[in-house]
């Protein structure tokens, strides 16, 4: 299946101007709804509310970002102080993902050689995104096969990495793709991960259109499934990874890897080299972005819980490196639970 999570639309936008095109993930799988936005006010809300989700994605965001405020500002009449504002609300629409700032640093210098120069970089963005997808599926299958006597493998994975949290194909789910496309897969086990459900929603999504053998299970459900021997392996995406290896993920992560160590199978993150942020030596700097108590304590409009009790939402957990058996990047996997951190790849 090819759903594109986030495009640039020549053909849009007020005047003609073009708008950035995304795939409205907030109401998948019931509703394919695409957003055209042409303000970069629009474009953090869509960030925010979740619209456009998933670390490469949001690379791909800023990128584009930079593209609708030049334009904007063209049209508005804005001096580069205000076309640099907007471009900075954009860089921190959301704090935890290190490829939004990354997207919009991809492209922001290239500003004084015009919107045409920046808009091709930005689809650039896009096109080298799926590349290291393919190639990081491809080193991290090639790692999970050499390790794990089994002829086809039971894999769990948390939160969604395909088509829709990249430019294409995905990170931890690319690996699963790719264990499929070689007839190496089993069972694909897909954490639903509360509280906005992105494994049920998205990730069950993707797999069902792939035709690929899964069970959605309740989060609180991974731990037993690990511990019972149900799955060979976990493989999950991140949002950002320290140079020692630390990994923020969706929250829910860190218990997956937690179960693993236990049970003595595999833990990789599977991500592009955009998500690895060598300033950080290790997670214990990482922003955890915060989000409103009601998305725990509200489901589709229903109260779960008593008006007086407050949701505690932490959008992300850190995993540390101890944790962590492999990082497959396109650059090469890295094995940081063996001291073998994301340094060794730079
Ligand atoms: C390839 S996407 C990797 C991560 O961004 C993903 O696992 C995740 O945690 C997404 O969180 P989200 O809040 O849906 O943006």
């Amino acid at each position: 299946m090819t759903l594109i999570a986030i495009e640039w639309d020549d053909t849009a936008g007020r005047g003609g101007r073009g708008a950035v095109r995304l795939l409205d993930q907030t109401q998948l799988p019931g509703t394919t709804a695409y957003r055209s936005i042409d303000t970069t006010s629009d474009l953090v809300v869509a960030i925010a509310e979740l619209a456009v989700r998933g670390a490469p994605a949001l690379g791909v965001a800023g990128a584009l970002g930079v593209v609708l405020a030049m334009d904007e500002g063209a049209h508005e009449g804005w001096d580069d102080t205000r076309v640099q504002a907007a471009i900075d609300r954009v860089r921190h629409a959301r704090p935890t993902a290190v490829n939004l700032a990354w997207g919009v640093d991809q492209v922001r210098a290239l500003v004084p050689q015009g919107r045409d120069v920046v808009l091709e970089a930005a689809r650039r963005v896009a096109t080298d995104d799926e590349a290291a997808n393919r190639e990081l599926s491809r080193l991290g299958a090639d790692w999970l096969l050499s390790r794990i006597d089994r002829a086809r493998l039971r894999v769990l994975t948390h939160c969604n990495t395909g088509s829709l949290a990249t430019s294409a194909w995905g990170t931890a789910l690319g690996v699963i793709r790719e264990l499929h496309a070689r007839d190496r897969l089993e069972l694909v086990y897909a954490d639903e991960t509360r509280p906005l459900l992105q494994g049920s929603r998205l990730t069950a999504f993707e797999l069902a259109a792939d035709g690929i053998p899964h069970w959605v299970q309740a989060d609180g459900a991974a731990a037993s499934t690990i511990l019972r021997g149900l799955v060979d392996l976990a493989v999950v995406g991140a949002d950002r990874i320290a140079a020692n290896g630390d990994a923020a993920n969706k929250i829910g992560t860190l218990g997956v890897a937690l179960a693993c160590h236990d049970a003595g199978i595999p833990f990789m993150v599977a991500a592009p080299w955009s998500t690895v942020d060598l300033s950080m030596a290790d997670g214990s700097g990482i922003e955890i972005e915060e989000r409103s108590g009601e998305e725990v304590t509200v489901l589709a409009g229903v109260r779960l819980a008593p008006e007086v009790s407050p949701g505690f939402n932490p959008a992300f957990d850190v995993t540390p490196a101890r944790l962590v058996d492999a990082v497959a990047t396109e650059r090469g996997v890295a094995e940081p639970r063996r001291g073998i951190d994301l340094n060794s790849l730079s």
